[in-house]
C-alpha cells in the first residue's frame, strides 16, 4: 500500500485555506490602480514538475505558484516515491526513488494534467497505470492523441475498468502526426521521447510558450529537444537525464486576466514579470477594444479606454487567441457599446459561465459555438458559482463592475490556477474578500 499523503512544508496550511474559504465576495465600483507581480505559469509548472520523474536525481524548480493544482501534483509525486519540499516559491524534488507506477482516479479526477505522468513513467519504469480522466466542465477532453503517441513509441496499451495500463520493454523514436495540436499530447510524447531509442518527430505539435518552457527544462536536464515553439518538434533520445534548476515562465493567462480587469474598471495597472510576446493575441484584441497597453521593461502597463469598443474573438491554438482568456473577454465585451461575438473552437463546451454572467445582467446569446454579447447593459451583483477556473476569474471581473455585491461560490476552481488572487486584486484597490 502507498501512503495517501505526505505533506510538504506548507501543504497543510494551503489545504485549510482552500477548503475553508468557500466564497469570494466582490463589491463593484472600484477603479484598479497600482502594481502587481505575475506568478509562475500553472500550465508550465505542472508538466515541469511531472518531468522531474524522468531524472533520477534532485531538481529545483523556481517561481512555483502557490496553487491547489501544484499541491495535488506534489501528493501524486509522493505516492510515486519522490521526496518533495517546498520553500516559498521553490520546489525541491528528489526523484531518485520513483518505484510506484499507479496514479488513482482520486487525483486524476481533481487535476486532468496528471495524465501527463504517463509518458515520463513509461520512459522511467516501462510501466504505468493511470485512471482515465473522463469529461469535465469545459468538454469531453479525450486523451486519444496521448495514447496514439505512446503506442507509436512502442507502448502496449490496455484500458480496463476506467484505468489505462501501458507497458513498454523499451520506447523507440517514431514520427507522430497529431490530428490536433494538443498541448497535453505534445508534452506527454515529448517527455516520453527524451529517453527513447532514436529520434521522435512530432508533427502538427502544439506551439504554446509552455511547451517551449518544458523543452528548455528537459534540455537543461540533458535532453535533446529541438523545434519547440514550432509545429515540428524533434527529440533525440538520450540514455539518462541529470539534475537541474529551472525557473518557470510567467503566467500569460493570469497576466491577461489582470489586463482585462484593469481595462474594464477604468484603471491603470503595471503588471511586473510578464513576457509580452506570449500575450500577443490578447494584447492585439485589447488594443482593438481601445485599451492602451505599454511595455515597460519586463512589465506591461494597461490603461483603460474611455469607452470599450466591441470586437469579435475566435479561440485557437497558440499563437491564436487563447481559450483560457475567452470567459474574461466576454465580461469585457459586456461593457462595450455594441455587439461582440466570441467563437470557441478549441473546446466544444466552454460557455458554462454564460448562464452565471446572464444572472448578473450580461446580455449573452449562445448560438452553437458562438456567444453573442450585446454590450452596455446594467450589471448587478448576485450569488453566482464558478463553473471552471477561468469562469471563476470572469465572475470576479464581472463583480468588479457590478452594482452591489457579487458572491462567488465553488471557488476551489479559482484556487487551482490563480495564486493569491484575492490579495492581488485587493492590493490594486478592489473591494474583495474571502469567506
Ligand atoms: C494544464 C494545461 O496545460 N492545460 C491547458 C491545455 O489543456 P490540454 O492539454 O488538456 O488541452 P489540449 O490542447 O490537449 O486540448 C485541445 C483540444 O484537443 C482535444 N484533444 C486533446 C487531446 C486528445 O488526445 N484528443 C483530443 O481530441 C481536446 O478535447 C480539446 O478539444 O491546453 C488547453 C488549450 O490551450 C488549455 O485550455 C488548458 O489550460
Ligand atoms: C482549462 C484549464 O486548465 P486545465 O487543463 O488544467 O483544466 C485552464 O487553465 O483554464
Amino acid at each position: 500500500m502507498h501512503p495517501v499523503t505526505r505533506p510538504v512544508n506548507n501543504f497543510i496550511g494551503f489545504v485549510i485555506r482552500t477548503y475553508k474559504l468557500e466564497k469570494i465576495i466582490v463589491t463593484g465600483g472600484a477603479c484598479l490602480n497600482g502594481n502587481i507581480k505575475i506568478s509562475g505559469a500553472k500550465n508550465a509548472v505542472l508538466p515541469i514538475i511531472i518531468g522531474t520523474i524522468l531524472s533520477p536525481g534532485k531538481n529545483k524548480i523556481l517561481d512555483v505558484p502557490d496553487l491547489s493544482d501544484v499541491d495535488i501534483l506534489v501528493e501524486v509525486l509522493h505516492i510515486l516515491g519522490a521526496k518533495v519540499e517546498r520553500n516559498g516559491n521553490a520546489l525541491d524534488i528528489d526523484s531518485s526513488n520513483i518505484t510506484c507506477f499507479e496514479t488513482p482516479y482520486e487525483y486524476v479526477r481533481k487535476m486532468r494534467a496528471s495524465i501527463l505522468i504517463m509518458g515520463p513513467l513509461l520512459a522511467r519504469l516501462g510501466k504505468v497505470k493511470i485512471s482515465m480522466p473522463g469529461g469535465c466542465a469545459i468538454g469531453t477532453r479525450p486523451i486519444d492523441l496521448h495514447l496514439k503517441g505512446m503506442e507509436a513509441l512502442g507502448a502496449t496499451i490496455n484500458v480496463d475498468r476506467g484505468y489505462i495500463e501501458a507497458t513498454a520493454t523499451k520506447l523507440v523514436g517514431a514520427k507522430i502526426y497529431l490530428d490536433f495540436p494538443s498541448v497535453g499530447a505534445t508534452e506527454n510524447i515529448m517527455m516520453a521521447a527524451t529517453l527513447a531509442e532514436g529520434t521522435t518527430i512530432i508533427e502538427n505539435a502544439a506551439e504554446e510558450p509552455e511547451i517551449v518552457d518544458l523543452a528548455n527544462f528537459l534540455n537543461s536536464m540533458g535532453a535533446s529537444v529541438m523545434g519547440a515553439g514550432t509545429n515540428v518538434i524533434r527529440i533525440k533520445g538520450v540514455k539518462q537525464l541529470r539534475e537541474t534548476t529551472h525557473t518557470v515562465i510567467p503566467d500569460r493567462i493570469e497576466a491577461g486576466t489582470f489586463l482585462v480587469a484593469g481595462a474594464i474598471t477604468g484603471g491603470n495597472i503595471l503588471l511586473e514579470n510578464v513576457i509580452a510576446d506570449h500575450l500577443k493575441p490578447v494584447i492585439a484584441k485589447l488594443q482593438e477594444c481601445g485599451v492602451e497597453i505599454i511595455e515597460e521593461g519586463e512589465g506591461l502597463r494597461v490603461i483603460a479606454p474611455q469607452k470599450v469598443k466591441p470586437v469579435d474573438i475566435k479561440t485557437l491554438p497558440y499563437p491564436g487567441f487563447p481559450t483560457d482568456m475567452q470567459a474574461q473577454f466576454m465580461v469585457l465585451l459586456s461593457k462595450a457599446l455594441g455587439t461582440g461575438v466570441v467563437s470557441e473552437t478549441v473546446f466544444e463546451n466552454r460557455f458554462m459561465h454564460a448562464d452565471e454572467l446572464k444572472r448578473m445582467g450580461v446580455d449573452i446569446r449562445i448560438e452553437g459555438r458562438s456567444a453573442i454579447i450585446e454590450g452596455g447593459k446594467k450589471i448587478t451583483g448576485c450569488p453566482v458559482k464558478a463553473t471552471d477556473l477561468r469562469a471563476g476569474a470572469a465572475l470576479i471581473i464581472a463583480g468588479l463592475i457590478a452594482e452591489g455585491e457579487t458572491e462567488i461560490t465553488n471557488t476551489f476552481h479559482i484556487y487551482r490556477g490563480y495564486e493569491n488572487i484575492v490579495d492581488k486584486f485587493r492590493s490594486l484597490g478592489a473591494k474583495i474578500r474571502e469567506e
